[in-house]
């Protein structure tokens, strides 16, 4: 049987784990405009902000999941990079929130080096050759035609989304669409992500809590470590990885837009659990975010109008001042529709800003 993603590879998702409820959502069904796949799609955002998207039986879906698979391999190879090397393209001199990040963990590899949990951020429009390139290793430019179908691939897929989403909340057409153009500047970007196995320590669970900052978020992950609290029981609960599906969540400018309609819930990324708990854990992730020159406000017409006006006069940010204020810790605490909720670790005596990866 020849397998589409790599999943199969590795040990599997623990059984009797409690996991978190998300839905699936059949992208093939939503491409079709089948009513009753996009009315499960608007309930999961609205009520839980995370759902499985199953890409199997769309021509453009399995295209998605294959590229991403590619890009697993790739992501592999960078971070097995020596350290020395990764680091040319590291913050701070690269660029304050696209580039490679990482914090040092006890463990050596077989040569000594300090292993890392890191990531790596790559501009939407540094792939697409919408601005001056900022540098990259060059095993990404070596994957210049793998990196832009799968940008060009994601927005697709968002796209169709945001159509749905448009035509819930009654907008006037292509509302949405006009805040996402894709040749437009925007903080949209691909995460290439590595953790090191650890035991669980409740305070770094902690420093990991986080919204994300933009409009839709598509994830790929192959172990298990990814975490939810639930809206109902604030219960942290996994997602279990879906050969086939990737996980869409919403993002705080979505929060704003709907005046609080759509959910962006939290989550945290802790160790795998026991039966993958010992391996090294990527994940890649496909951040959509507004266009830099948006203002991150409710907006007007459909549905969101009946929403409650806050009493509080709201502070108008253009998405690109939002993105680098929350991306490089200016900004902390968990967005929620009430506004800001402070981390108890967000307190500055704590723990240094540099210390959480933000998403
Ligand atoms: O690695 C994962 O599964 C999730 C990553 C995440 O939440 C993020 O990068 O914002
Ligand atoms: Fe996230």
């Amino acid at each position: 049987m020849s397998h589409l993603t790599s999943h199969h590879t590795l040990p599997p998702f623990p059984e009797g784990e409690k996991t978190a409820p998300l839905v699936s959502v059949s992208f093939a069904k939503l491409e079709a405009g089948e009513r009753s796949a996009s009315a499960a799609f608007f309930k999961a955002c609205k009520e839980l902000g995370f759902f499985y998207l199953d890409f199997l039986g769309s021509k453009l879906g399995e295209t998605i999941v294959s590229e991403a698979e590619k890009l697993n391999k790739i992501q592999k190879e960078f971070f097995a990079l020596p350290n020395e090397v990764k680091d040319v393209y590291g913050r701070p001199h690269l660029h304050p929130f696209y580039a490679y990040r990482y914090t040092e963990t006890e463990g050596k590899d077989e040569n000594g080096a300090s292993l890392r949990n890191a990531n790596y951020n790559l501009r939407k429009d540094d792939i697409l050759g919408q601005c001056e390139r900022l540098a990259c290793h060059p095993m990404i430019l070596d994957n210049q035609a793998l990196f832009e179908d799968y940008v060009r691939h994601c927005r697709a897929a968002v796209n169709i989304l945001l159509e749905h989403l448009n035509t819930h909340l009654e907008l006037p057409a292509g509302t949405l669409a006009n805040l996402h153009r894709i040749n437009e500047r925007s903080g949209d970007h691909v995460r290439f992500t590595q953790n090191q196995p650890h035991a669980f320590d409740e305070e770094r669970a902690r420093r990991a809590e986080h919204t994300d900052f933009g409009s839709l978020t598509v994830l790929f992950n192959w172990l298990g470590g990814l975490q939810i609290r639930t809206p109902d029981t604030n219960e942290w609960v996994y997602v279990r990885p879906i050969p086939g599906s990737c996980i869409v969540n919403l993002g705080d400018a979505m929060v704003k837009f709907t005046a609080g309609i759509l959910r962006s819930n939290i989550h945290r990324v802790v160790p795998a659990p026991s039966t993958q708990a010992h391996l090294t854990r990527n994940s890649l992730v496909f951040f959509t975010r507004p266009e830099d020159a948006v203002i991150l406000k409710r907006l007007q017409g459909g549905i969101i109008d009946a929403q409650p006006q806050s009493s509080e006069p709201e502070a108008e940010m253009t998405s690109h001042d939002w993105i680098m204020k929350r991306g490089t810790g200016q900004l902390p605490g968990i967005f929620t529709s009430k506004g800001f909720e402070e981390r108890v670790y967000d307190a500055p005596s704590h723990i240094a800003p540099s210390r959480s990866i933000p998403a």
